[in-house]
């Protein structure tokens, strides 16, 4: 096999979010986008190390979960809604394979079986992103000037999106009528290599509770006169929607980042938020909060969090990684207290305001890294609820998380991979998971929200069972940085290559690291210890590296 070459198989494994692989002379070929079962055809992109990457070419034949037919005009030419060709109750099927699938992996389910409660559809399948965050570009390489997602596979060229599945009309409509807008007037989109151009991304929220607007156009500064907003905004208004437009924006972005921030936000008409309603709370939601995309999905995933959470009466709760606050005022009404913390300050104010739209006295919202606040905040929480954002919980404050030593956690996860990877860490440090399941906040895409429940419990020192020598430890592991097992997981996360002990170690002491004394020093003399793989090796050293350890 060489580069560039284009090869076939039959997808035998899945991994999440959405890449299938076959083995083909000795190698796992890997190829982004394939479904399992499915005969594609790919092309070679990447050799390394009995791996290679395949760029999908083609499905030649589908796989039996494929049972329905795409719904959507741009399936096949967007990024975005790969699981069309499933019917929902397969890609159901598929989310909770992967999910369980994952969780099993890490968690020793032998020493602490836990109950895995299925995956929990989402009530509406059609139209339900409250919001869409659209590019601005080329549909093809010489234009004409799209406003859409970007195609599968290509970092610059948009699909031009006149009836996104995912969202409600009213959106489609506004997209529609904006590239025509600009069009018309010969505006020049923003070009993100040689950073000139004006027209960045087009943001627009939709309540699901009910149907009211707000449109943000984001631009950069650079000949900004040619842009007319007030026609834009009178053309806007004139649209026959479902909806009412409750407001719109401008937002300037000068910034070299390739997403939506705000160097300067101007109200052009209305107001710059919108409401939503949750299991009978109020959320007032301003244009860079985050806020859960599917409404009607994410009050049965703070449900089930809440279940999870069970008798709080008296106890002090922190809500981590609180965007709005939305958790946090669910958890209010049965709990003695509710502090919640959030980095971005926008989020923290509106979260303020809602508690109090909501009646709600006992909720404190602190803005700030988790990393910082929690070295700042006096009070001991007896219960503690985290939802951090895809990557996960940054390992020092995860260390500082359990330091409180609550006796339960609910983490709630956007990415079960990062989530699989913060569980070794909780169980190796005497939490273990005791209720989960999967919540499908995405259909029709590869992506699912996961619940977990972890519990500290007693230790039952009859449970605990000593399987290792000392000597064949690297008691290093103890006292700084990140353990064998965090690592192995990281690894895994990123690179999908599992590694040995024997590996880490060798790494670390190549690094410099301190390792014990006897690890990897075989007893016998003439025994030939396995080497470490380049390739196993770059992927230690990344982890080590994101553990800050080197
Ligand atoms: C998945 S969202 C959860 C929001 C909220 N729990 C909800 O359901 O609406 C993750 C949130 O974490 C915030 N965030 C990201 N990194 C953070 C950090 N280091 N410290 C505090 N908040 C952070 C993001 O701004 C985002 O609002």
């Amino acid at each position: 096999m060489k580069k560039h070459d284009i090869v076939e198989g039959v997808i035998d494994t899945y991994e999440f979010p959405n890449k299938g692989s076959f083995h083909m002379d000795d190698r796992k070929v890997t190829v982004k986008g394939a479904i399992k079962g499915q005969k594609v055809s790919c092309r070679i992109t990447k050799l390394k190390n009995g791996k290679a990457d395949g760029r999908l070419l083609e499905v030649l034949e589908k796989s039996e979960l494929e049972d329905a037919q795409p719904v959507c005009s741009h399936f096949g030419m967007c990024g975005g809604c790969s699981y069309q060709t499933l019917s929902y109750e397969n890609q159901l099927k598929v989310k909770e394979e992967l999910v369980k699938g994952l969780l099993d992996g890490v968690i020793d389910s032998a020493e602490h079986p836990y109950e895995w409660q299925g995956i929990l559809a989402s009530p509406v399948t059609k139209g339900y992103r409250n919001k869409m965050e659209f590019s601005f570009g080329d549909e093809y390489k010489d234009g004409p000037l799209a406003l859409g997602l970007h195609k599968k596979n290509s970092t610059y060229d948009i699909v031009q999106m006149d009836d996104c599945y995912i969202v409600n009309d009213d959106l489609n409509k506004i997209v529609k009528y904006t590239v025509e807008f600009c069009r018309a007037a010969g505006l020049p989109y923003y070009k993100k290599m040689q950073h000139t151009g004006l027209l960045r991304h087009l943001v627009i929220r939709r309540s699901a509770t009910n149907g009211d607007l707000l449109v943000n156009l984001v631009t950069s500064t650079q000949n900004l006169d040619a842009l007319d907003l007030d026609a834009f905004v009178r053309g806007l208004l004139d649209l026959p929607l479902e909806g009412k437009i409750a407001g719109i924006l401008h937002t300037e972005n000068d910034s070299m980042a390739d997403a939506v921030i705000s160097d300067r936000t101007n109200l052009l008409y209305g107001t710059e938020y919108i409401y939503e309603t949750v299991l009978g709370l109020q959320f007032k939601i301003s244009p860079f909060s985050f806020f859960q995309t599917n409404t009607k999905s994410a009050e049965r995933l703070y449900d089930k969090a809440r279940s999870y959470v069970g008798d709080t009466k008296d106890a002090v709760i922190f809500d981590l990684y609180s965007g709005t606050g939305t958790i946090a005022q669910l958890l209010a009404p049965v709990a003695k207290k509710v502090i919640g913390v959030e980095i971005v300050e926008e989020a923290v104010e509106a979260a303020r305001v809602n508690a109090e739209l909501n009646g709600l006295d006992n909720c404190e919202f602190i803005a700030g890294d988790v990393l910082k606040v929690i070295d700042e905040i006096e009070e001991k929480p007896d219960f503690i609820v985290l939802d951090p954002p895809r990557d996960g919980i940054n390992p020092k404050a995860l260390t500082k998380i359990i330091n409180y030593g609550v006796n339960e956690l609910v983490y709630i996860s956007c990415k079960p991979t990062s989530l699989a990877r913060d569980l070794v860490t909780l169980q190796e440090n005497g939490y273990y998971v005791t209720k989960a399941c999967a919540v499908d906040q995405f259909p029709g895409t590869v992506h699912v929200e996961t619940v977990v429940l972890l519990s500290k419990g007693e230790i039952d020192s009859k449970k605990v069972r000593v399987e290792f020598s000392l000597e064949d430890m690297d008691m290093s592991g103890f006292q700084k940085g990140a353990t064998y097992e965090q690592i192995k997981a990281y690894v895994l996360e990123h690179t999908g290559l599992k590694v040995s002990s024997l590996y880490i170690s060798q790494i670390k002491r190549k690094c410099g690291l301190d390792v014990g004394q006897n690890y990897n020093l075989s007893k016998k003399e003439d025994a030939k210890v396995p080497k470490c793989p380049p390739e196993k090796e770059a992927a230690i050293r990344d982890a080590l590296k994101y553990f800050q350890m080197i």
